[in-house]
């Protein structure tokens, strides 16, 4: 028994040879963590807050990441790292952060993280979800320089939008104050105009094939704004797992469905192109009227080389993506504000019914003429920020900002948010005051802190579109009608709903005809 007690004991006691080997695998072991922490946290950061192993602060910035990380932003300063599931993310919050990387360091910071799901789809095409390239540069050059050709204020686009804003009138008359399907005939609308830029051809809104353009398109934004789709830009793995993900066989569908309605615009457009080439195969004599004229025009003078038909359809595609949600959401935006608004209401109508009249509705001529309108565009975009954190970019090289180290491959979040409702830039931020943007001479200005469609070589491609549309809808609807809250109900608040974009509060709204002057 004694024996078997001092067995015990002396195997207790180890060698010293033993006591070495303990103490180099501890010390390897604390050297393996050190260097697998340095790998995740590498040194000299922008500060953030601490995570939760596997998930980061995703648990943390509830439902409302933008104002969150604004409001992180003064404990940890304007560049901010956080994590997010695996994945570390830098945040430039205010405009003074956003310029110094996406303007001063432009080359660095014009990268986007891959976007698997979209890329499920594009299958390495289209703009959105790729780095900064030379091939999409090429593209969003393609579209600027179309956007310069064909002039906003061409004739057949102002005529198309034109018609679709007498749709939108006729809609108002009919419903006598029913908002919901006010709000259905601007969403139609919205992909309606994005179709005029680009073919140059509206859909009648009965058309079965715009029915099925406008629900492919739905499916598209349904799936990428559930839960488990955003899960995957965290994620990505998840993706590899398709069987197991609900609803993403059918995004897959709608967003094939959906190229093939453009793919089959293309290809009728293209024969109707070569009959116009036959005719005049220099093309002196033409005339480009939408983007896919620009388009045929540059391949045939060998500008456009480097595009193909199917990088055009999922370049497009890309301009829906990007484009309706975004200028639909706006559109609620600015029926709310102008009904909870009704002074600035007034001063619009008035503005518009001195300048333009009453025969006519307001046409892009007239724009300059309408300062105050103008600014209240503007307002409107600022308010509303339907993007808070803008498009995730990507640093695609190790570099030093403020002090602080951005390692490559790092996640860069644009809080546009923090630089369009800051209440040091902007006083009564969630307050709808047009006259923010008049100077002394009545004159439109635009402070360098409105931000709406971020800056940069990958800023919205479509911020001169979605003005445009902006104005002509609201233009019309004021100089026309009265909207106003009807009797009894509660006022909304200007406040956001939180989601992936920022919808506005749900109100009812009632539209009265202006009796004729
Ligand atoms: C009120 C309406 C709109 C808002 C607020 C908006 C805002 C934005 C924002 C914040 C970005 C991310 C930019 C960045 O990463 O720096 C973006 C990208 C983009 N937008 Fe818009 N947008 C609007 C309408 C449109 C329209 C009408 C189109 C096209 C017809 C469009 C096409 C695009 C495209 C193609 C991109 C991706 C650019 C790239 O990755 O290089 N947008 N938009």
């Amino acid at each position: 028994m004694t024996e078997a007690i001092l067995d015990t004991a002396a195997a207790a006691v180890a060698s010293p040879t033993e006591n070495v080997q303990t103490f180099l695998v501890l010390m390897l072991g604390l050297l393996a963590g050190y260097l697998l922490w340095r790998r995740v946290n590498p040194p000299n950061l922008p500060p953030g807050p601490w995570g939760l192993p596997g998930l980061g602060a995703i648990p943390f910035l509830g439902l409302a990441p933008h104002e969150t990380l604004m409001t992180m932003s003064k404990a940890y300063g304007d560049i901010m790292s956080v994590r997010l599931g695996p994945k570390l993310a830098v945040v430039l919050n205010g405009q003074r952060a956003i310029h110094q990387a996406l303007i001063k360091r432009a080359g660095v910071f014009s990268d986007r993280p891959g976007f698997e799901l979209v890329n499920m789809v594009h299958k390495g095409r289209g703009i959105i979800a790729g780095p900064s390239t030379d091939f999409v540069q090429r593209q969003r050059r393609f579209l600027m320089r179309s956007f310069r050709t064909l002039g906003l204020n061409t004739h057949n686009i102002e005529n198309c939008l034109q018609a679709e804003v007498q749709t939108l009138m006729t809609t108002l008359k009919q419903v006598q104050g029913n908002s919901g399907e006010v709000y259905d005939v601007i969403n139609r609308s919205v992909v309606n105009a994005i179709a005029v830029f680009s073919f140059g051809n509206r859909f009648n809104h009965n058309d079965p094939k715009f029915h099925r353009l406008v629900s492919c398109l739905e499916g598209v934004f349904r799936f990428s704004s559930t839960g488990v789709g955003l899960m995957t830009q965290a994620f990505p793995v998840l993706l590899k797992f398709p069987r197991g993900l609900p609803g993403l066989s059918q995004f897959l569908e709608d967003g094939d469905n959906f190229l093939s309605i453009i793919r089959d615009i293309v290809k009728s457009r293209r024969q109707v192109f070569a009959e116009i080439l036959q005719k005049d195969p220099t093309l002196d004599d033409f005339k480009p009227s939408d983007i896919l004229d620009c388009y045929f025009q540059e391949t045939t003078r060998g500008q456009a080389w480097f595009m193909s038909d199917e990088d055009f359809c999922h370049m497009i595609m890309d301009n829906y993506i990007a484009g309706t949600t975004t200028t639909r959401l706006t559109m609620q935006w600015a029926m709310l504000l102008l009904t909870i608004s009704p002074r600035e209401q007034t001063k619009m109508h008035d503005e518009i019914v001195s300048v333009v009249g009453t025969d006519r509705l307001p046409s892009l001529k007239d724009k300059d003429n309408l300062p105050y309108t103008k600014a209240a565009i503007f307002e409107l975009l600022r308010i509303s920020c339907v993007t808070p954190l803008s498009l995730p970019r990507e640093a695609a090289d190790d570099v030093i900002i403020d002090g602080h180290r951005i390692p490559k491959g790092t996640m860069v979040m644009t809080n546009l948010w923090s630089v369009t409702n800051d209440p040091d830039v902007w006083e009564d931020p969630r307050t709808f005051k047009p006259e923010r943007f008049l100077n002394e001479q009545g004159e439109c200005v635009l402070p360098k802190e409105w931000l709406p469609f971020s800056t940069g070589k990958r800023s919205c491609i479509g911020q001169a579109i979605a003005e445009s549309m902006m104005f002509m809808y609201i233009s019309a609807i004021v100089q026309n009608y009265r909207i106003y809250l009807p009797a009894g109900k509660t006022v909304p608040t200007a406040e956001p709903i939180p989601a992936m974009h920022l919808h506005p509060q749900p109100c009812e709204i009632s539209f009265a005809k202006y009796p004729p002057c």
